[in-house]
């Protein structure tokens, strides 16, 4: 079986719960464990057999994706991998539809599918094994997630014996099951003819708008999730496949920093070659660390466990860093302590400073509460942000190009 895969990017509007880092970088390019988060979709499904094409699907300008789709070519030679813009934001479905011939083009059997801000060891493999053993038209990934978060996403009930998928229902109000949709598809190319049928169930949905132009009910947008998902579940054609290894949305900047740790987590069992160890004339490591080979630790620093240094940083003396994400040309003098946070593009963070958030909770990933209200729980830095000497910064969002000369904490600084 020949098959393709589509990764769906989204868009730059989508990016906002991703601020203050999406204002510098489009979420899907953001590096995670020293690479963008969408290298590690692409890097399993390179492990695909006769998986020879990926079209990323987005509305994002053309310009973004530019470098990274050089990147890659040098990394893959044996990929073809494009981008394509959707005109608008079209829905999960929509792009998919709109972009038929060409993911049609050389007659695949089957398309991969790949939501764009999730992280998992995506188990392409096993997937396809299991889709080609059954008669579904799908077969989704999923997992269980703890009961009172299984509403946010979408959710399965399935037979145990066959894996066939009995109900699919997107975000339901009520409990309905805790295992939910990862957001990873396998499809047969015969769902195109399913997403005909979907559109033509919609047109019934036509309105009108105000420039007399035929729109459906819901702003054109076609919903993998409503408008395929869920009849293909009742037609019996969904399948699911559970994992039973790690797996994360990325929705805010926060979430950042738990994926990092867990893909770092994943290279320290598959290519510990690739993470810093301790030597005797280098820096303290503990755990499952990256460090960009540019970048300059001084030999009295300590540093992890899940820590990412990006190109050019300096890492002073007496520096200790832990579950954090230290981004391209940061500047950290002697004696500072990063936890749980995230050092925005060419920052400097002085001598004995603190930048801290608080460790987060499994799938609540980005707040803690305090007398009942939301408090920022990984304390983000966006980029140029200068905190002086002996400055400490605790649980804070702090927007690009700030000075800081006073400590704070639980703020937005705008
Ligand atoms: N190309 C394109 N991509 C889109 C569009 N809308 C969303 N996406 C991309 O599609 C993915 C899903 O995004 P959301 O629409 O924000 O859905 P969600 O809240 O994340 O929920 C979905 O994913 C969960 C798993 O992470 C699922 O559990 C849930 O059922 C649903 O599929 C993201 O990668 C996003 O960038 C669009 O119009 N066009």
């Amino acid at each position: 079986m020949h098959p393709k895969a589509i990764i769906l990017v989204g868009g730059p509007s989508r990016g906002t719960r991703f601020r203050p880092l999406s204002l510098n970088v489009p979420k899907p390019l953001f590096p995670v464990a020293g690479k963008p988060i969408i290298s590690h979709h692409i890097a399993a499904l390179s492990k695909v057999e006769d998986l020879k094409e990926i079209l990323l699907i987005g509305f994002f300008e053309d310009s973004v994706f530019a470098s990274f789709l050089q990147d890659a070519a040098r990394e893959y030679p044996n990929l073809h991998i494009r981008y394509l813009r959707e005109y608008q934001s079209l829905g999960t479905a929509g792009g998919l539809y709109h972009f038929r011939d060409e993911i049609l083009r050389g007659n695949p059997e089957q398309v991969f599918v790949l939501h764009a801000d999730v992280a998992c060891n995506f188990p392409l493999i096993a997937m396809k094994k299991a889709h080609e053993g059954h008669r579904g038209l799908c077969t989704i990934l999923g997992t269980k997630v703890p009961r009172e978060a299984a509403n946010n996403f979408g959710c399965l009930v399935a037979k145990p014996d066959t894996n066939e998928v009995l109900h699919y229902v997107e975000k339901p109000e009520s409990f309905v099951s805790n295992l939910i949709s990862c957001g990873v598809y396998l499809f047969d190319c015969a769902i195109f003819d399913e997403i005909r049928k979907s559109l033509e169930n919609k047109k019934g949905n036509v309105e009108t708008d105000i420039y007399g132009k035929e729109v459906f009910q819901d702003g054109n947008k076609l919903r993998l999730e409503q408008d395929l998902l869920r009849p293909l579940a009742q037609s019996r054609k969904l399948f699911v496949y559970e994992t039973k290894d790690f797996w994360r949305q990325i929705k805010t900047a926060g979430s950042a920093v738990p994926v990092n740790g867990l893909y770092l987590e994943q290279l320290l069992q598959t290519n510990p070659e690739k993470l810093a160890h301790s030597s005797p004339n280098g820096p303290e490591i503990v755990g499952a660390v990256y460090i960009h080979p540019t970048a300059q630790i001084d030999p009295k620093a300590k540093l992890g466990p899940n820590v990412s240094i990006g190109p050019n940083v300096v890492v002073g003396k007496g520096v200790r860093i832990r579950d954090s994400i230290i981004l391209d040309n940061v500047d950290i003098k002697q004696n500072a302590c990063i936890l749980h946070a995230i050092i925005g593009w060419d920052s400097k963070i002085g001598c004995w400073s603190r930048v801290e958030g608080t460790s987060p909770s499994a799938h609540n990933v980005n707040a803690v509460t305090k007398n009942g209200l939301k408090i920022q729980s990984i304390t983000i830095l966006g980029k140029e942000v200068t905190i002086k000497d002996e400055t400490n910064i605790r649980n804070c969002i702090v927007l690009p190009h700030k000075e800081l000369k006073n400590s704070c904490e639980n703020e937005i600084v705008m």
